[in-house]
């Protein structure tokens, strides 16, 4: 170790039950290493011995139920709270594992037709306001399953297109966890997924199930983000309905902050969106964090068909605000084409190669000196099938005259040139689908709506004289004939 980094380290002793709460600023990056006790980052163990290593504006926390010594490189905002849900969390971690473990029993036919118990598995809906912790919480109680050593394989759900889960935010998304989620960035939340990169680059990358919303706020298209969790609702049964282990895992469903409150139009597709969640992932428990309304309105529509709990917020939650929120939106871009970029905390390697010899860890994984390659291809305009669902700028239906109806719906797709003056393609991404039925007969106008997300492209530059355009891919494959849909989202390097 240089003298820099002794001089920078420093180690916190935390007591039973307690956490250290960290906050990265823009351009600094912190380093973490167990040096003695047990120790969890939401959910997910540190291993004694190894550095973990955060960047890019990551807050979390690192809890111990039995106490331990942590050594910290580079100080940033940081504290210890003894005061922590962790143990609210636990216990429904412990109701949900006794769900699942009479799930496994009836679906082992070890249970007589005659057993009035419930075994259902947990199919949770976590529901509360902006910042209030959902996403970890969700995170917790996935990484605590897959440590309870019963080899379950819970399914994690994001229906909040502003985040984008493991995959792009624009995306809705459901993933199968085996192992547990990771923390280091923001730009990957729920650890990474193995779209953007091989899979041999990340052992615990998720292979998510995905669906192309678009656009960050739910209230743009709530018809069309219905229509798709119900969607990604079906994929998912049909998944498990061959896999009996995933199934009795449950399901846990991170959402939106915005099914929290709403007013007006927008407080009808709220509540229509909720019961599209729990129709769509047949639901049987709803967590509501910290949002006394919201639980009473869960309680009064829910109450009698299924367990509705109101939880605690941690204190630790820190309050993201929106310039915060497009940034880590850009970097997921920025990944997702280039790899990821870091600088570790003074002292430290810079080669990823040296921090992995050195048993430096991010987001559990040994670092590698990799870059992804994206390609830079030049295509007709005519190659790439190109799609908007529903009028570019559509006015909310309150806005329109009385008695008057919307020529484009909401739902229809609508071919794009993307030489028209208001295509606005330079900088879109746009999502790359999966093919169209295969059988002619089979197909149908809105079959774009269906089909899932395999990729996705952003156009950087478009020359309408010679109508070509040219398209950064994560791949070298060919993208004619293809598919693709655009949303509200541009990104520029
Ligand atoms: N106990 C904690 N200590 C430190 N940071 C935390 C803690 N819990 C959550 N955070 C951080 O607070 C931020 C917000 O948390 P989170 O994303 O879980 O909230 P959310 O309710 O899902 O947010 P959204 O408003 O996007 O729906 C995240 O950066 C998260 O890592």
């Amino acid at each position: 170790m240089s003298s820099e980094a002794i001089a920078t380290s420093r180690d916190w002793v935390l007591g039973a039950e307690c956490e250290y709460r960290f906050e990265l600023d823009q351009g600094t990056s912190l380093a973490i290493k167990l040096t003695q006790g047990q120790a969890e980052i939401f959910g997910a163990e540190l291993v004694e011995g190894k550095t973990y290593i955060f960047y890019e504006e990551c807050k979390a926390a690192v809890y111990t139920w039995q106490g331990c010594t942590i050594q910290i490189r580079q100080p940033s905002t940081e504290y210890v709270s003894e005061e922590t849900p962790m143990t609210a969390y636990a216990n429904l971690h412990i109701a949900f594992e006794a769900m699942r473990v009479r799930a496994l029993d009836r679906a082992n036919g070890n249970m007589h037709a005659s057993d009035t118990e419930d075994t259902e598995p947990p199919r949770v809906l976590i529901l509360g306001p902006e910042n209030s912790g959902k996403t970890s919480i969700a995170k917790i109680l996935v990484n605590y399953a897959t440590r309870a050593g019963q080899n379950w394989s819970p399914t994690l759900i994001n229906v909040n297109p502003g985040e984008g889960g493991c995959i792009l935010p624009g995306t809705i998304s459901a993933a199968s966890v085996t192992t547990p989620l990771q923390t280091s960035t923001p730009a990957h939340t729920l650890g990474s997924s193995a779209t953007s990169a091989p899979a041999h680059m990340s052992s615990n990358a998720l292979v998510p199930l995905a669906y192309w919303y678009g656009h960050a706020d739910t209230k743009r298209n709530p018809l069309l983000l219905d229509r798709l969790i119900r969607n990604l609702g079906e994929n998912v049964w049909e998944k498990l309905a061959d896999d009996t282990q995933g199934r009795v895992s449950g399901c846990i469903i991170d959402t939106p902050s915005s099914f929290a409150a709403g007013s007006g139009n927008s407080e009808q597709h709220r509540q229509s969106l909720i019961k599209a969640c729990v129709d769509a992932f047949r639901i049987n428990v709803i967590l509501v964090v910290g949002h006394e309304k919201l639980n009473v309105e869960m309680q009064r529509t829910y109450g009698t068909r299924m367990a509705v709990v109101k939880i605690p917020k941690s204190g630790g939650v820190v309050e993201l605000d929106g310039p915060y929120r497009a940034r880590v939106r850009r970097r997921q871009m920025q990944a997702y084409f280039y790899g990821e970029r870091f600088a570790p905390p003074p002292g430290m390697p810079a080669l990823a190669s040296a921090l992995a010899a050195a048993g430096y860890l991010i987001g559990g994984e040994p670092p590698a000196d990799f870059t992804l390659a994206p390609a830079s291809s030049v295509i007709g305009f005519g190659d790439l099938a190109i799609w908007r669902i529903g009028e570019e700028t559509m006015a909310p239906v309150s806005a329109l005259p009385i008695g008057a109806t919307r020529v484009v719906s909401e739902m229809q797709p609508l071919a794009v040139d993307p030489g028209a003056p208001s295509a606005g393609m330079h900088g879109a991404v746009l999502a790359l689908l999966a093919d169209p039925h295969p059988d002619e007969t089979e197909r149908y106008d809105e079959e774009v709506l269906d089909l899932h997300v395999v990729g996705f492209v952003v156009i950087t530059a478009v020359d309408v004289p010679n109508r070509r355009m040219t398209v950064l891919a994560p791949g070298q494959g060919s993208l004619t004939g293809r598919t693709a849909v655009v949303g509200s989202f541009e990104w520029q390097e």
